[in-house]
């Protein structure tokens, strides 16, 4: 199939500069930074969403999209039910591969890397500042788990509220957390004319990050 794209083709606005290793002089967060509040800027709906790739225990992927909620020098921050099927793969198999698209910029951004649970304070902490139907939602949802019916989901949900009653405080669900994403691995990835776009990718080596760029 081919889409119009009109007459640019994909490519970021004209003024922007070449994305280049220079840019990445002071390692991989300054930039993610910038580009994240880029996509904010440009009023792009969930820019903070990712898709999250893991592998299943036949090795096949399996991808869905997750919010990012923290970026800091540790790594790439979500939340989720650690029983889900994307908690038992990482369990399985820790390491993630997340990219953020952020097509109306003509940007992308893939990290990759081992992922590990964060700390019961951390997720503490998350959690309380979730609306409380949300925190609700998250006790009421046995996250990727078959359930017969719509009608079914939602008498959970009003037990979950019947059960907690409105001035109580919500607590953290059990096997609900944090997952970050130590990077390994992360590419920048900037849309040009005539698919010549531009391709920085910065890999960690022990303690040593290496920048390099690839062929569009
Ligand atoms: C924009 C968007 C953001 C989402 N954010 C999250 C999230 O942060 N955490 C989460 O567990 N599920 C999130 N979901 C739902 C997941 O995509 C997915 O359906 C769910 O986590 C179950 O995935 P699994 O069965 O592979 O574990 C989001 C979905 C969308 C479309
Ligand atoms: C099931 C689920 N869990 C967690 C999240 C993360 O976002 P929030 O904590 O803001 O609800 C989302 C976001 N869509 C979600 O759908």
């Amino acid at each position: 199939m081919r889409v119009g794209y009109g007459h640019q083709g994909i490519a970021g606005p004209s003024e922007e500069s070449d994305l280049d290793a220079e840019q990445l002089k002071d390692g991989w967060l300054p930039l993610m930074r910038r580009w994240l509040e880029d996509a904010v800027e440009a009023g792009i709906p969930e820019p903070n969403a990712m898709t999250l790739g893991t592998v299943d225990e036949h090795g096949h992927p399996c991808t869905r999209t997750v919010l990012c909620k923290g970026l800091s020098p540790a790594g790439v921050l979500f939340f989720t039910n650690y029983e889900s099927d994307k908690g038992r793969q990482l369990a399985a198999v820790p390491y993630a591969s997340v990219t953020f698209t952020w097509v109306p910029i003509a940007k992308q951004i893939t990290v990759r890397g081992p992922a590990e649970r964060v700390s019961a304070e951390v997720t503490d902490e998350y959690w309380h500042s979730r609306p409380r139907g949300s925190r609700l939602g998250a006790w009421a949802s046995e996250q990727s788990r078959p359930i017969r019916s719509r009608a079914e989901l939602d008498a959970a949900l009003l037990h979950v509220a019947e059960r907690f009653g409105v001035d109580v405080d919500i607590p953290v669900r059990p096997n609900w957390g944090g997952i970050l994403i130590r990077p390994e691995v992360v590419e920048f990835w900037q849309g040009r004319a005539n698919r010549m776009h531009n391709r920085i990718r910065t890999s960690r080596h022990g303690d040593r990050w290496t920048v390099e760029r690839l062929q569009p």
